[in-house]
């Protein structure tokens, strides 16, 4: 791969989970990024510890060569008027605007059972053609929102929400303008699936509009357990259902092919959210930085 078109970050989430924040409280801010730093990678998501001052968050990240490559952005087209969506847009895309990021990564969050108790096999929301047209409707206008900086938007697909399987991600990218972007995520396509195949076959398509890529890895086993007893998103990731790219399932070299092939132009960014008392960050951060050097040659 070409270090000059592909570039690596990582998620806080390994240090300290955003969606469960007891899970890696101890560790600080400046632990995470100098850990993310000294294990090799040159960019980093946003994390509930960063400083919410893009001058100040800046001031830690650029001595530590680390820089802003996306962040999460909730969209609500199918629970709040659009309105809502819209402000906290703009919001997140101005922030991160004035840290130099060029994407925003949204996923819907109206309906989805990610955050909550239910078990992630049997009880993800499936859109009406009515909340279909609302989230890609909404979508293409977030687009546009973000083209006036400059910047995208990526859409991620996930477990728990209403574009988590392969053909929900198909209905997804034909009913969005071609500015709206995919962010792939080899985790939650293995999990859903319950395979890697999944990976290959929807970035293989989706290919052209991928814009951002999140390297996770699954264990199967936790996998088949989680949906044996009908577990929860955040009780499998407690259990260490997802962790860096080469210490699952998934076999990374068909990724990096078609990525390559395409000439893909990005940020790959290592998201592995597992417990941190059982999963060093650091230890594996090195580990995931071992495996894409090895297999991509950056
Ligand atoms: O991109 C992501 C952000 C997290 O908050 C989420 O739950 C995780 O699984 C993910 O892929
Ligand atoms: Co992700």
């Amino acid at each position: 791969m070409d270090r000059n078109k592909v570039k690596l970050g990582i998620a806080p989430i390994a240090w300290t989970n955003d969606d469960m924040p007891e899970l890696g409280s101890e560790n600080t801010f400046e632990q995470c990024i100098s850990e993310m730093a000294l294990a090799g990678f040159t960019g980093s998501e946003i994390g509930n510890k960063y400083p919410k001052d893009p001058k100040i968050l800046k001031q830690y990240l650029d001595p530590r060569g680390i820089s802003i490559c996306n962040a999460w952005f909730s969209t609500l087209f199918t629970s709040e008027p659009e309105e809502v969506t819209i402000n906290n847009f703009i919001k997140q895309r101005d922030f991160l605007y004035a840290l130099g990021a060029k994407m925003i990564g949204c996923s819907e969050q109206g309906n989805s059972i990610q955050g909550t108790k239910k078990a992630i096999f049997y009880a993800k929301p499936v859109f009406t053609e009515e909340e279909w047209m609302k989230v890609t409707k909404g979508m293409n206008k977030l687009a546009e929102l973000a083209a006036e900086k400059g910047m995208k938007v990526s859409y991620h697909h996930h477990m728990g929400t209403g574009v988590q399987t392969p053909e929900e991600v198909d209905k997804f990218m034909n009913m969005t303008n071609d500015n709206v972007y995919l962010l792939f995520d080899s985790g939650h396509l293995a999990y859903s699936e319950l395979s890697s195949k999944a990976c290959y076959d929807v970035l293989d398509k989706h290919i052209k509009r991928v814009a951002h890529v999140h390297l996770k890895d699954v264990r199967m086993e936790i996998v088949n357990e989680v949906k044996k007893n009908r577990l929860s998103f955040l009780e499998g990731v407690k259990m260490g259902v997802f962790t860096v790219p080469g210490d699952g399932i998934i076999d990374f070299q068909p990724i990096f092919k078609i990525l390559e092939d395409s000439d893909y132009e990005g940020w790959m960014v290592v998201e592995a959210e597992q417990d941190p008392s059982k999963a060093n960050p650091f230890e594996y951060a090195l580990k995931a930085r071992k495996y894409i050097k090895k297999n991509t040659g950056i």
